[in-house]
């Protein structure tokens, strides 16, 4: 769907986060759903796809806000910024879309046209066939698990391959390597799958380093302390909320040489971090969170990172419009409890791979 949209878009110029979007929120769906959420898959605008990307953006927002009334408990039945007010807003249009959702899955399996094995299908059977009621799933569990998982997957995953394909523009020779060695795994008759990401040493390193220097969620989600302790010294009393700093962590520079930098080679075999993950067993680079309530979407999550990174940069070289330098490319943060580009990626996408390639 990626290429195709690609290669079919009316415009020169393509948001080129507006589209992974759709295309990861169609991946979720076909998981979790057993099909796509939005269009045909032509990658055409779609105007269920805009209203669910805005409604995720806007959550990611209002969470990423400073919200005095957290802070100042008193002042919290204030709803100072109307941060409250506007979420309660935005779960009711949430909660009209997943219900449709839901309501039509219910619907297909009745008429027995639901053969797909996705995760919706397996939670209404255990809501409806669970031995006890303990094990049975309410509807609104149901949608609560739902809304997790498109929200916790969707804007982490496309910004990481908005971030790596940012960062290879603007460094055009690592942009060539990666280019090199897909052609070298892949060749230029057909595109890259999934079976092709473990021979892909030098993109796995590429998406490392995109991981350290954009994490998509900086300071990871809050936790709570369940019982007062002690961490280097410092006192947490049982009930704090508690930030992980992700981002600052990958740019120590105690850790990391030449923090600010983007450096691929350093995950390469010889390189000073060829055995560090990024899968949370070493603290120094923990994009997915470490411990029990680690991300459960890594796999997948890194999965779609690296084959959607991986096909634009084997189908597509990218220019950038309006003669803009490679160099001169604006990299800035926008604020939000995810870490988006301050500006979208917008590219012009010229298609490398035989003819054939894009036709099927
Ligand atoms: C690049 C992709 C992704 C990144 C960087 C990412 C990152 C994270 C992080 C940092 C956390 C918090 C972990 C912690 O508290 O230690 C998290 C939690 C979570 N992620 Fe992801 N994630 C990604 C993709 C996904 C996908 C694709 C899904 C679902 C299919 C997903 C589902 C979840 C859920 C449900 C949680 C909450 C887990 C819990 O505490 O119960 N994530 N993710």
């Amino acid at each position: 769907m990626l290429v195709r949209a690609l290669v079919n878009s009316k415009t020169r110029e393509v948001n080129l986060e507006q589209l992974l979007n759709l295309c990861i929120v169609n991946a979720l769906g076909r998981v979790m759903l057993g099909y796509r959420v939005f269009g045909e898959g032509s990658g055409a605008s779609d105007a269920t796809a805009d209203e669910f990307k805005a409604m995720v953006v806007e959550v990611m927002d209002l969470a990423g806000i400073f919200n005095i009334g957290e802070f100042v408990p008193g002042l919290e039945w204030l709803d100072l910024q109307g941060v409250a007010a506007k979420m309660k807003k935005l779960h009711k249009r949430f909660d009209t879309f997943l219900v449709a959702i839901i309501e039509e899955h219910k619907i297909k399996i009745a008429q027995n046209k639901q053969h797909n094995h996705d995760l919706l299908t397996t939670l209404i059977s255990l809501n409806e066939n669970g031995e006890d009621e303990s094990q049975k799933l309410t509807d609104t569990e149901i949608k609560a698990l739902l809304l997790n998982m498109f929200m916790a997957g969707t804007d982490t995953s496309s910004s990481t391959v908005e971030w790596a394909i940012a960062e290879l523009i603007k460094h055009p020779n690592l942009m060539a390597q990666v280019q090199e060695e897909l052609d070298h795994v892949v060749g230029r008759d057909k595109l890259v799958s999934d079976a092709d990401l473990t021979q892909l040493t030098y993109l796995q390193a590429v998406i490392k380093e995109t991981f350290r220097l954009h994490p998509s969620t900086p300071l990871s989600l809050p936790r709570m302390a369940s019982q007062d302790c002690q961490i280097n010294g410092y006192h947490i009393p049982k009930g704090s909320t508690l930030l992980v700093n992700v981002w600052a962590i990958a740019r120590d520079p105690d850790q990391w040489t030449d923090p600010l930098e983007f450096r691929p080679e350093r995950f390469l075999p010889g390189g000073e971090k060829a055995h560090v993950d990024i899968k949370g067993t070493d603290f120094e680079v923990i994009p997915f969170g470490a411990g029990r309530r680690i991300c459960v979407g890594m796999t997948m999550g890194l999965r779609m990172v690296q084959l959607l990174t991986a096909t634009l940069v084997h189908a597509f070289n990218m220019k950038l419009p309006n003669e803009i330098l490679p160099d001169k490319l604006n990299m800035d943060e926008a604020y939000g409890l995810a870490l988006h580009r301050a500006t979208p990626l917008i590219i012009e996408p010229q298609p490398r791979l035989a003819q054939h390639v894009y036709r099927t």
